[in-house]
């Protein structure tokens, strides 16, 4: 009954295909995913491009159908948006004429929440983000870095069991990057939410992620699904200081061949 009760839990993706287009136009673009993602994990993605990463995350945000396997969460089948999958893209995505808070308020407000709790969680996530100063302010009064800032923060405000990030910080210059890079990594520690990260950066997911996954294309697939040796039971160390440990660079190297070497790995 324990065991039962533990396999429900988290984030269950099994026998995962996926095929655009039919008859002879069909592409098969991902075939046999199957993963378990547990709460408190932050996995990092990586891939070449068009290996199927946003696919696959556009199946578990629940807006793309596979074509085989089933998503379950905690035990439930999950075929659509719902408020237990949170998505953070590339661009953030705020919305124009609401105020920073009332974008961060937003999904708790569709989902019906007490007034007293969502200004309860508003002040804590501004607080957690840093932006308690910049609350009354509009998304065009807001640098990049701070717009990424909040639209985490309305996502992990809407208490989602996963959330999901597509290259969040891609569109970022490097200082705003690694400031959000340690930001993100604050956050999931004190939330303990699952993350489920994409990313074409290796040294960010070394950095950031407790597991590492590899994708291959043509069709996607999962080639290396591991648990990161650089970030167990140290999260909170300097990002310089993982970057000195010594296995640091052959990880990365690693990652790197496995990434670009396609052909050679297959
Ligand atoms: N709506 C669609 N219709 C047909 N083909 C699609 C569609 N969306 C994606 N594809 C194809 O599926 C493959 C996987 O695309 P996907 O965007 O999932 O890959 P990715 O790994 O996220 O790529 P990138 O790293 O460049 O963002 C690509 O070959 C792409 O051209």
């Amino acid at each position: 009954m324990i065991y039962e009760e533990k396999r429900e839990q988290g984030i269950l993706l099994d026998g995962i295909g996926l095929a655009y287009g039919k008859g002879a136009a069909e592409r098969h673009v991902l075939r046999d995913i199957s993963l378990q993602l547990a709460p408190g994990e932050f996995v990092a993605v990586l891939g070449p491009s068009g290996c199927g990463k946003t696919s696959l995350l556009n199946i578990l945000a629940g807006y793309l159908r596979p074509t085989r396997g089933t998503v379950s969460i905690n035990g439930k089948r999950h075929t659509r948006p719902d408020p237990e999958v949170g998505v953070v893209f590339q661009q953030a995505n705020l919305f124009p004429w609401l105020s920073l808070a009332r974008n961060i308020e937003f999904g708790m407000r569709m989902q019906n929440l007490p007034k007293a709790r969502r200004k309860e969680r508003v002040s804590y996530f501004l607080e957690l983000m840093g932006l308690e100063a910049s609350a009354k302010l509009l998304p065009h009064q807001l640098s990049g870095g701070m717009k990424q800032r909040a639209a985490i923060a309305r996502t992990l405000a809407a208490e989602p069991e996963i959330v999901l990030l597509d290259e969040p910080f891609s569109a970022l210059d490097a200082l705003t990057r690694e400031n959000m890079q340690l930001h993100l990594r604050e956050i999931w520690r004190k939330t303990g939410k699952c993350m489920f990260f994409i990313t074409h950066d290796v040294d960010e997911a070394l950095l950031l992620s407790s597991r590492l996954i590899v994708m291959h294309p043509e069709p996607g697939r999962v080639v290396e699904d591991f648990a990161n040796p650089l970030t167990a039971g140290a999260e909170d160390q300097s990002f310089a200081r993982i970057r000195s440990n010594a296995e640091y660079s052959t990880l990365r190297e690693h990652l790197l061949t496995r990434m670009d070497g396609v052909n050679t790995f297959v």
